[in-house]
């Protein structure tokens, strides 16, 4: 299938965006972390999960990079989602990719994927220049994630650029709402990785409130909103923790106006003098996500032997497979149609929580330690993810605007899913 084509089957692999509580206050503007010019890495200590780094990859393909990104973005489409029945349309437009790799383990690459509620046919591999960079960062990730303690949920193996998701922000107005993104083929703890082309644009960051503790962040923090700007060529790393103790915005620009981008080498990474150079007023973000092997949509192997689920279907009634009449042959086929699977969520409200707790009468989920005490002034990540529940939600809803979906909801459960390995703590 050529790329418009499968381009037009795409949604956002992101959750349906929500509004966010409006406070009024500005946020705490990070810029100064960049001024040091000796550190290229930072980690802001009101957000333990996220770093920055400057000049991931050589200068000659950033330039070109965005270039190959901005003619493939001409194909790129918003995604449309129902909200609340109504059908709505991102206010920028995305395209996806996977690296060869991905096809070779997983035969389904693509037909098995699901985003925001839409079938993904299978995903175009990388384009030259997006796949030389996914082959930097990788190492460049797996580097800064061994100088990190790991929380329990990661996947005990190495992290690997092998999906991208790439967003196309053209002009001031172009924006992404406040989500976290989804889990599904991510897993809880999910390392995120954005490297950020052209124009810089302000990301924003506010954490969802402890849910035992409405004013402060699981951490203990007062709910702030941090921003920074993210710039041609430099890399945010959101790691474990961020999509579930976190929401993330790209707003649109309060001035209205973006600056001019000027790439200094052109496609071929040949320099470029000032006068010729080309201005740009679109950003291109593109988030590298590891697609686990143990949240494949098919089923499979667990890691001692034994089954591995696939993205567990909703009872929304519609099998996997059913069986079709080709008109042309009149012949009976096996045909793949759509299907409705779960997505995997955090718990960032304290609901399902609260939900498990009464199934369970009061007692809770045995499997997580206790929080419903008011929340510390928790310093440790590990502590403040502790009671974290992730479950597998129908999606159908955001799919056909027309019902509320099956209702399906189930606590995901490693063991008995047969997923992992994964580190059980830092
Ligand atoms: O453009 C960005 O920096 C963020 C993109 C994002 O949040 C997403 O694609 O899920
Ligand atoms: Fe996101």
């Amino acid at each position: 299938m050529d790329s418009a084509g499968f381009m037009a089957r795409l949604t956002a692999n992101q959750e349906k965006t929500t509004p966010m509580r409006k406070t009024g206050e500005k946020p705490i503007h990070l810029k100064s972390i960049f001024t040091d010019e000796k550190e290229t890495t930072l980690t802001y200590a009101q957000l333990p999960t996220l770093t920055l780094h400057r000049s991931p990859i050589p200068a000659p393909l950033a330039s070109a990079l965005f270039q190959e990104l901005m003619s493939e973005a001409e194909s790129y489409e918003r995604h449309e989602w129902f909200l609340a029945g109504r059908k709505v349309q991102s206010p920028h437009t995305s395209g996806y990719y996977h690296d060869g790799q991905l096809e070779a383990e997983d035969s389904a690459a693509g037909e098995g994927y699901w985003y925001a509620g839409k079938q993904v046919n299978p995903a175009p591999r990388y384009p030259p220049l997006l796949g030389q960079a996914a082959a930097l960062i990788t190492p460049y990730v797996n580097n800064v994630l061994a100088r990190r303690s790991r929380l329990a949920g990661e996947y005990a193996g190495e992290w690997r650029a092998n999906f991208a998701a790439v967003n196309h922000y053209h002009g001031a107005a172009s924006s992404v709402g406040w989500h976290a993104d989804q889990s599904t083929y991510l897993g809880p703890c999910a390392t995120i990785v954005s490297l950020s082309l052209g124009t810089p644009r302000e990301f924003r960051l506010r954490p969802v409130p402890h849910h035992s503790s409405p004013t402060t962040d699981a951490l203990g923090n007062s709910l702030r909103t941090y921003a920074v700007t993210l710039g041609h060529n430099s890399l945010c790393i959101m790691h474990a923790g961020t999509q579930e103790l976190y929401k993330h915005t790209v707003p649109p620009t309060p001035t209205g106006s973006v600056d001019i981008f000027k790439p200094p080498y052109d496609s071929a990474q040949r320099w470029v003098p000032p006068e010729a150079r080309k201005g740009y007023t679109s950003r291109i973000n593109i988030t590298f996500r590891f697609y686990r092997p143990d949240f494949r949509p098919y089923p499979g192997l667990a890691p001692g032997g034994g089954k591995r689920q696939g993205t567990p279907v909703c009872r929304c009634g519609i099998p996997w497979y059913v069986v079709v009449v080709v008109p042309s042959s009149s012949r009976v086929q096996p045909h793949l149609t759509p299907f409705v699977g779960s997505v995997l969520r955090a718990d960032q409200k304290g609901k399902a929580r609260a939900a498990a707790a009464a199934a369970a009468g009061g007692n809770g989920p045995t499997t997580t330690a206790p929080t419903d005490e008011p929340s510390p002034r928790v310093k440790d990540l590990a502590q403040a993810l502790s009671g974290m529940i992730y479950f597998w939600q129908c999606q159908s809803s955001s799919v056909t605007g027309t019902d509320k979906g099956c209702g399906f909801f189930r606590v995901l459960d490693f063991v008995e899913e047969g997923r992992g390995p994964c580190f059980t703590s830092g």
